[in-house]
């Protein structure tokens, strides 16, 4: 809710008798509204494809490569700005897995940006299975719950479910390792992840609770920030 808030999807108010947060909407959420405010449960997007988003990538390869082409262009157009803004961040790194990295948009701008740096993508056989060819980057099938490829840097874009495997793949701070996050914040550091809100609190707590010592959040553009976690 703060994410919409902050992008102007509703407003925030104090409740008459001065209690709990009331959201209302505003001018622009007014014209996504229909007659009714009641979300279904399923979700539309199960009502309307039958399966909820992840499934269905597996299962209709059209949509899959359609949802993969769009992750893969956004990430090209973020990471411009994350090397610009937040180039330090892969100085001095030797190699990089981009866990759960697609068709690797994040990563080829990281490879070009930084041709030192050995630069990897794992990501689920039928993704590896259209990656481009004749890159830098190398593309590896796994599944990143069972083990992910050690690595100087763990790069996460989206996707933060697996933090302490990725732990197990990166050497120390004082050995450059690093895990390299690239997720939405909002106002005094707040996120948004598959629907959950996470404070610079929230995220402090997640980030240790998976067994990191110490932490670091850049602003990149907009709700994006970069958060660097050390072993
Ligand atoms: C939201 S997309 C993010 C893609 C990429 N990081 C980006 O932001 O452009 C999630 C990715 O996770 C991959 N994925 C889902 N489950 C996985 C698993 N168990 N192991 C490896 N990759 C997985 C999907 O195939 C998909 O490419």
């Amino acid at each position: 809710m703060r994410v919409l808030t902050v992008t102007g999807v509703f407003n925030v108010q104090h409740s008459v008798d001065g209690g709990e947060l009331v959201y209302v909407l505003t001018q622009a959420s007014r014209l996504l509204v229909g007659s009714s405010l009641n979300m279904p449960d399923p979700s539309p997007f199960k009502m309307t494809h039958g399966r909820e988003l992840w499934d269905l990538n597996d299962h209709d390869a059209s949509f899959g490569n359609l949802f993969d082409k769009g992750m893969d262009a956004d990430s090209g157009f973020i990471m411009d700005f994350v090397v610009d803004k937040c180039g330090d961040v892969f100085q001095g790194i030797s190699s990089l897995v981009d866990v759960a990295g697609g068709l690797g948009g994040a990563t080829q701008v990281i490879a070009k940006a930084f041709p030192h740096v050995e630069c990897s993508v794992l990501d689920l056989s039928h993704v590896v299975a259209n990656a481009p060819t004749g890159t830098d980057v190398k593309y590896i099938v796994g599944d990143m719950f069972e083990s992910i490829p050690p690595a100087n840097a763990v790069f996460l874009k989206e996707c933060i479910k697996i933090l302490k495997n990725c732990k197990k793949a990166i050497p120390s701070k004082e050995k450059g390792g690093k895990v390299i996050i690239l997720d939405i914040m909002v106002g005094a550091g707040s996120s948004f992840i598959n629907g959950a809100e996470r404070d610079e609190q929230e995220w402090k707590n997640i980030i240790l609770k998976a067994g990191f010592s110490d932490y670091k959040i850049m602003p990149v553009l907009g709700v994006r920030s970069i958060i660097e976690a050390y072993t």
